[in-house]
């Protein structure tokens, strides 16, 4: 018989998707409903979730698509027979940066919610642009420079809100927005994050902004604790500051705050009880380090479409070429994330040559790029006097190093330093399988070791664990070379829910919200239920003495390289 303890859902609005995954308080999945905008959505004209203005670097959803999505997953749980009236708690993930423009009539529209009709029917009205800008836009470069400029530099804007500005941070798409829809702003009345949109629509009235989320909008002072006021001021153009403060709303510190009760809407049309309680959503990289009870040694590389590297931390410190945001679920704590665009399809590309050079497309397609990286030695040196082959491998433009789109293919001696930019000696695409894994990691390993420390008996600083998720997780070889350049005292691990870790991490948060005790944090609560052996799967060996060494030197040619492409294209 299945049991009764209380479950929670936690909602995840991703570009592509929105899942709704329900856990118990034993942190057991036991229903998951999901809804491909793509595939299942009707009355869109959408490409992988996103419309595109070409003309204007625009990339943009359609709010009603997610009214859509989640009366239809609300409906899918009720069809798997769940029992909405277990459901204690309520929180989410949201695609980071995306805003929501409520009308005037949204409080209204949202309080009077009726139960017999769907979302989509009844909430169109609630929004005073139909339209919410994507993580993928990049038309703000005008606005981002205001941005870096506004407090003396991108070191210093980084400094205040975690991160220099970024053409997808909310508050360059603000300034741009104040300026494009000038009289649809003013009608604005409220401005949300996705994340505190799901919020909004469980709660019947305009939820707050996550304590975390909050932190990718580049107004944040995340040392104060504040919006930066000169920030604002810039944020708000021609209109005035005090009205931009009343559409952010206020910021609750707490990211476990009960917000409110869910809407009758949803005790009346599926049959939540009274005491279910929404719990503040956050964005999806904060939700992905909720998925386990990470700790500050660890870090997690989601391997997806994008490769985006996420630790926690208690060291602030930040970086124009990192992100810095608060911790979703523990004061005192920051998440540090690197976020690249070119990840999974940068690798399929070069999967892909391979398969064309072999003239076979295996069942499993990714066969011989395995291998073949496999059997290339590090960075392709075949006797240690050889030297090393190291590349960048970018089919799109990247945000990490900020650089248009590329290959570049060079040759570093570690002994005298030199580094030249060539393709002799290189076998393509046979060494760049290797090199392309080895490329994206040196990566991380640049840019994250000055968080890392050593973690005793005398081994170099590193993270404890390597936890990998997202699509390609799944291949043993990328897991083998992560290890060994990224280190990882204990191995590198798999987490056994395969693309669900910010579903998963929305729903834990749930569940800490209501059950924690007293001062009880996410990490203990969590990982006093966690069951180490069910959830994770050692994939490969993290630290191996000697080539983890070797790798160290390879870092220096690395950056050296980035260096040289950044100013060969400060040139062009
Ligand atoms: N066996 C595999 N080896 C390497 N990469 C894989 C493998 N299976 C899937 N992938 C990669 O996973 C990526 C999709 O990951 P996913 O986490 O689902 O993406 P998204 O970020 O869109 O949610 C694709 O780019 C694909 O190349
Ligand atoms: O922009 C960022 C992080 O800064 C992205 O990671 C978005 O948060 C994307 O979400 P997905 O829908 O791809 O999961």
């Amino acid at each position: 018989m299945a049991s009764q303890s209380p479950l929670y859902i936690g909602f995840d609005l991703s570009t592509q998707q929105l899942k709704g995954l329900v856990v118990n308080s034993e942190l057991k999945v036991e229903y998951i409903a999901k809804f491909d905008f793509d595939a299942d959505s009707t009355g869109f004209s959408i490409k992988k979730g996103v419309m595109v203005n070409e003309a204007e670097h625009e990339v943009f959803a359609p709010v009603a698509l997610w009214l859509q999505a989640m009366d239809t997953v609300l409906e899918s749980l009720r069809k798997q027979g769940l029992d909405f009236s277990r459901v204690k708690g309520i929180s989410g993930a949201g695609q980071q940066h995306g805003s929501v423009y409520w009308s005037a009539d949204a409080e209204e529209l949202l309080a009077k919610l009726d139960a017999k009709r769907s979302l989509e029917e009844q909430l169109p009205g609630a929004f005073s642009h139909p339209y919410s800008p994507n993580w993928q836009d990049s038309s703000t470069q005008k606005e981002c420079d205001e941005f870096d400029a506004v407090l003396g530099g991108p070191e210093q804007l980084a400094q205040a809100t975690g991160s220099k500005a970024h053409h997808r941070f909310t508050g360059p798409q603000i300034l741009r927005f104040t300026r494009k829809h000038p009289e649809v702003y003013q009608k604005t009345s409220r401005i949300s994050l996705v994340s505190s949109f799901i919020a909004s629509l469980f709660l019947g009235h305009v939820a707050p902004f996550d304590i975390s989320d909050v932190c990718g909008m580049n107004l944040w002072n995340i040392k104060k604790g504040a919006y930066d006021e000169a920030i604002l001021k810039l944020c708000s153009g021609k209109f005035d500051v005090e009205d931009l403060k009343k559409k952010l709303g206020v910021v609750p510190e707490d990211g476990g705050l009960h917000l409110g009760q869910v809407h009758q809407y949803y005790r009346e049309r599926y049959g939540f009880s009274a005491d279910c309680t929404v719990i503040p959503a956050t964005g999806d990289n904060p939700a992905t380090i909720l998925a386990l009870p990470l700790r500050p040694s660890d870090a997690m590389v989601s391997l997806g479409t994008s490769t985006t590297f996420l630790m926690s931390t208690p060291n602030y410190m930040p970086d124009p070429a990192t992100h810095f945001f608060n911790h979703p679920t523990t004061a005192g704590l920051y998440m540090f994330m690197l976020c690249y665009k070119n990840g999974g399809l940068a690798r399929e590309h070069v999967r892909d040559a391979i398969n064309d050079n072999l003239k076979d497309t295996p069942s499993q397609p990714w066969a011989h790029f395995d291998e073949t990286a496999l059997s290339t030695p590090p960075m392709g040196q075949h006797n240690a006097n050889d030297p090393m082959k190291l590349g960048l491998f970018f089919p799109r433009p990247e945000i990490v190093p900020n650089l248009h789109a590329g290959q570049w293919r060079f040759t570093y001696n570690p002994t005298n330093g030199d580094l030249t930019e060539t393709t002799d000696g290189w076998k393509t695409p046979q060494d760049e399988a290797r090199a392309i894994i080895e490329s994206q990691m040196l990566s991380l390993r640049l840019r994250s070791r000055g968080l890392t420390q050593s973690p005793g008996n005398g081994l170099p600083p590193q993270p404890r664990r390597v936890y990998l998720v997202g699509g390609g997780s799944k291949n043993k070889a990328i897991a083998k070379i992560a290890g060994e350049i990224l280190g990882g005292a204990e191995g590198v691990y798999k987490l056994d829910i395969g693309d669900n870790a910010c579903a998963l991490g929305a729903a834990y948060k749930a569940v800490w919200g209501i059950e924690r005790g007293e001062g009880q944090t996410f990490e203990n609560l969590i990982g006093q239920r966690w069951k180490e052996e069910e959830f994770v799967e050692k994939i490969a060996e993290g630290y191996q003495k000697g080539v983890f060494e070797l790798y160290g030197q390879a870092v220096e040619g690395f950056e050296a390289m980035e260096k040289r492409v950044l100013e060969g294209v400060a040139r062009e």
